[in-house]
């Protein structure tokens, strides 16, 4: 059984944006509030840029994607701290995170140290050539699609298999820091095919749940073992089933 290894930190952008009490910070964040606001600010406007082009490239309106995850309504979008330990023993070469997909609908994730890996299409998380290293580029933030784009483009869109895994060579014997920021859809946005809006495409059972109702149901499937699709995180049940599935969904 593999588990996660690795720590973070997650700041929710409601409580910065003021539309819901401020978490507890440590004290180098509270006064430092400036920084992760401007970098949320920021990282929004390329969110709901990159959403605008995939909208008007599947010849939807431009803003359908950005109207369904406003910033002033929750839950919200988090910025997210992490650390993956160094490796620099050759005998516990760990996977820090193991293979999962985003649930929201952007993930923007800025790191120097590699370690990042996708999983090939087509191939199976188990075999031995089925990951590839996305490596950072300076000065280029990584962009990942969401569960959420998958939903709601009726699986046009790919949210893609992705795992934290050692870094490569010499980069191993270095804690890897990286920030990202996951966007999240508002608690009622609708979770149907919003590309083809055919009866028949509605069959899906979940055209008619809420994003809260369907991350809830995600979350569940998650802690019951099951994977709700081509996903990973089933290896992830023993590390969250004491969560409420609630819960769970706010951390994913
Ligand atoms: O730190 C990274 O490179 C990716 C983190 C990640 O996949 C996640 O937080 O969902
Ligand atoms: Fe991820």
């Amino acid at each position: 059984m593999e588990l996660d290894r690795f720590e973070w930190f997650n700041i929710g952008q409601d409580g910065l944006t003021g539309c819901a009490p401020l978490q507890p910070l440590p004290e180098p964040m509270n006064t430092n509030l400036s920084l992760p606001k401007s970098f949320l600010e920021h990282g929004q406007d390329i969110i709901h840029m990159i959403c605008r082009v995939l909208a008007t490239q599947l010849n939807l309106p431009s803003d359908i994607f950005t109207s369904l995850q406003s910033p002033s309504k929750p839950p919200g979008t988090v910025i997210r701290l992490l650390k993956a330990y160094a490796c620099p023993s050759a005998e516990d070469l760990r996977t820090s995170i193991i293979h999962h997909t985003d649930f929201g609908t952007i993930t923007l994730l800025a790191n120097v140290v590699g370690g990042l890996q996708i999983l090939a299409p087509g191939k199976s998380p188990k075999e031995s050539d089925a990951w590839l290293w996305v490596r950072p580029r300076p000065g280029c933030l990584i962009v990942n699609l969401g569960d959420a784009m998958v939903e709601w483009t009726g699986g046009l869109l790919r949210s893609n298999v992705h795992r934290i895994r050692y870094p490569p060579g010499q980069q191993r014997f270095l804690d890897r820091y990286s920030i990202a920021i996951l966007a999240r859809l508002e608690r009622d946005a609708i979770m149907k095919n919003l590309v083809c809006q055919d009866g028949e495409s509605q069959n899906d059972d979940n055209a008619n749940l809420t994003a809260w109702e369907w991350g809830v149901k995600k979350s569940s499937a998650l802690m019951r073992g099951e994977d709700t699709g081509d996903q990973g995180w089933e290896v992830m049940s023993i590390s969250i089933n004491q969560l409420p599935a609630a819960a769970t969904f706010l951390l994913l």
